[in-house]
């Protein structure tokens, strides 16, 4: 694994061993928070990242994590009924929640029985009552609350969360969780974390597998100088970024900066 100040990339040969590799990193970090706070705060985002996530449902890990002191959030949400197919928040239940002994007062799902305007509005009060006075969530110098884990996906336009390219939402800087009525990717309504809070985060693993994610991986990680920024090249965060990539999704950057090493191809 190359480290650089900011970054970490991991290149994998296949998804299935970034799945792999995924579940025994977020174990890690859940051992380690719950060793030092009793309680581990991970970020949800929804697409291909759930599937990425099975082999923590798995054998070691369903049975050594200690699930029970898990709070679960959502970087980004449809505004859709829970049970609609649109909802990241049922992609994450028959996915995972539904299979692992997670304390169902520790899921914090949106309010789906609100506008966008409100659901943004709950979320962020929900998430600034638990800044501080518990110890499910620290808080940053910057006053914007501080999860353990974040975990990314990335769409092939180079947009996270529902952050999309160009969107005046990417320049928001106050609000911890704000609202899109207009994604360029339906449904088109939507909540979201603004980047202070994404950049807060003490760890952020970006999961990208698969070829249509190529360019936006290229140009992310590539050396090449852009005025106008995708928002995955916005996700900078005070801890530690690492990236998960197979080599479809590592396609399209200069062969000579890889070097295979037993089955995990390391940036050097
Ligand atoms: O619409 C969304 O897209 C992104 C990326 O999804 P992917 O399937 O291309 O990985 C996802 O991270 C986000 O949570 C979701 O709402």
């Amino acid at each position: 694994m190359a480290a650089t100040a900011e970054k970490k990339v991991q290149v994998f040969d296949t998804e299935d061993e970034v799945a792999v590799s995924l579940a025994k990193y977020i174990a890690h970090l859940s051992e380690k928070f719950c060793k030092q706070r009793g309680a581990f705060s991970v970020v949800l985002s929804g697409g291909s990242l759930i599937e990425t996530l099975r082999k923590l449902v798995e054998p070691p890990y369903i049975g050594s994590v200690d699930w029970s002191k898990w709070h679960v959030f959502w970087l980004d949400e449809r505004v859709v009924p829970k049970t609609h197919k649109d909802s990241n928040y049922k992609l994450a239940y028959d996915g995972l929640l539904s299979k692992v002994p997670i304390l169902p007062g520790n899921v914090y799902a949106i309010n789906d029985a609100l506008s966008a305007e409100g659901a943004a509005d709950d979320y962020e009060t929900r998430l600034k009552r638990l800044v501080g006075n518990t110890n499910v969530l620290a808080v940053s110098a910057s006053g914007f609350p501080k999860f353990d884990l974040m975990l990314l996906g990335m769409g092939p336009d180079g947009h996270v969360a529902s952050l999309f390219p160009g969107h005046h939402l990417l320049r928001e800087n106050k609000r911890w969780v704000t609202f899109i009525k207009d994604s360029p990717k339906p449904p088109p309504v939507r909540i979201t974390f603004t980047f202070p809070v994404i950049n807060s985060s003490a760890y952020i693993a970006l999961v990208v597998t698969g070829a249509p994610q190529a360019k936006a991986v290229q140009r992310a990680l590539g050396k090449g100088q852009n005025s106008d920024k995708l928002p995955v090249q916005m996700v900078s965060p005070e801890g530690e970024l690492t990236w998960f990539l197979d080599r479809d999704a590592a396609s399209g950057r200069d062969k000579r900066m890889f070097r295979w090493v037993s089955k995990c191809c390391l940036c050097v």
